[in-house]
């Protein structure tokens, strides 16, 4: 299992790193990003985990080297939100970050399962479609939009409400996209069922779909959520990777194309998004079905989703656009 992280000396890609690093089922890790890899590297090349790293710059033919033979290629690069910011505005920048690195994919490891973390993803996944789209070697079932830290915080916030010693094993499916309305927790389909007072739904609610903000807000000019983000992004690769060495039985929620994973279809239908967060059962050919817990939605969540539909289809006609009909340079 060859791991590449683009964007490995960033905020999130350094932890996220040191997970990949330390986790016993990567037998070679390689690190890419413009700045500082080779730094990165030879700091986590000391650890004694199982893990044969490299790193590379884009001199040299970086990008070929550090993407050829890749299983796996997980993406946080990009520029984060500063206060005051939306994710949509880091469209601008990021979107052209997305779709080079992609570019890459398509031609040097094109059969690789990719994880996109870069913002805003309700774009960005759909602008990886595009580009492995144009260059013929778009597999649905191997892209992902990394929606795995709403699921982290809805996991959290949750727990004063359920008594849990452990959070992380109440699961709480987050659907639909990743910004403010777009993403939709339903609390009603928890697993154990859990009561949340009515008077404290609308806060919690709130809490999951702009969790990211109290991080900038906190960080006060720094950043956005790194290290919570490298423990969920690392969580969603290791399950992918799990799945992919035949353990059978993993589903959880990410950002994917559904017209090309099965039982998609109808989701698509019903939500009117081609790209939607759906607990996906994951195997050895990556996303295997799509669970289709929108109809289950109660009325509450059936608002909250009318919102995240309206929202999210603007975002991905976007992302679509922007390979399509390239802005002028
Ligand atoms: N999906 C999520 O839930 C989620 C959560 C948190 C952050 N994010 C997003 O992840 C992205 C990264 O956040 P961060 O805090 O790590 O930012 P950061 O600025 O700390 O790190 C980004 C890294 O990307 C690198 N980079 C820039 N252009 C590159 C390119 N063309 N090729 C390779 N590397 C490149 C930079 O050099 C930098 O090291 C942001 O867009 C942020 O909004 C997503
Ligand atoms: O909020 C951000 O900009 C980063 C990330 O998407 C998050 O949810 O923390």
């Amino acid at each position: 299992m060859k791991v590449v992280v683009a964007g490995a000396s960033g905020g999130i890609g350094q932890p996220l790193s040191l997970l990949m690093k330390a986790c016993p089922l990567v037998d070679h890790l390689s690190l890419y990003d413009v700045v500082n890899t080779p730094g990165v590297t030879a700091d986590l090349s000391h650890i004694s985990s199982v893990a044969k790293i490299e790193g590379f710059l884009p001199k040299d033919d970086g990008m070929k080297k550090a993407f050829t033979g890749a299983d796996m290629v997980v993406i946080p690069a990009g520029i984060p939100r500063k206060p005051g910011m939306t994710r949509d505005d880091l469209f601008k920048i990021n979107a052209g970050i997305v779709r080079d690195l992609i570019k890459g994919v398509a031609e040097f490891c094109p059969e690789a399962y990719v994880l996109v973390i870069s913002n805003p993803v309700n774009s960005t996944v759909p602008i990886a479609a595009e580009v492995l789209k144009g260059a013929g070697v778009f597999n649905p079932k191997k892209l992902f939009g990394v929606t795995t830290l709403d699921v982290v915080r809805a996991e959290t916030f949750v727990q004063e409400y359920t008594g849990e010693k452990d959070p992380s094993k109440t699961v709480i499916p987050v659907i639909g996209g990743h910004s403010g309305e777009t993403i939709v927790p339903l609390w009603s389909q928890a697993k154990p069922a859990v009561k949340i007072p009515e008077d404290k739904l609308d806060a919690l609610t709130h809490r999951v779909q702009f969790g990211g903000d109290e991080v900038v807000k906190a960080k006060d000019g720094a950043g956005s959520a790194t290290l919570s983000m490298a423990y969920a992004g690392f969580r969603f690769a290791e399950k992918v990777i799990k799945a992919v060495k035949g353990e059978s039985g993993i589903v959880e929620p990410t950002f994917v194309y559904l017209p090309g994973v099965e039982g998609g279809d109808e989701i698509a239908k019903e939500t009117g998004c081609e790209f939607f967060s759906v607990p996906v059962e994951l195997g050895p050919e990556g996303a295997k079905k799509a669970h289709n817990i929108v109809s289950s939605a109660n009325d509450y969540e059936k608002k909250l989703l009318k919102a995240c539909y309206d929202g999210l289809g603007g975002n991905i006609s976007k992302g679509i656009e922007f390979v399509k009909n390239p802005p002028p340079k």
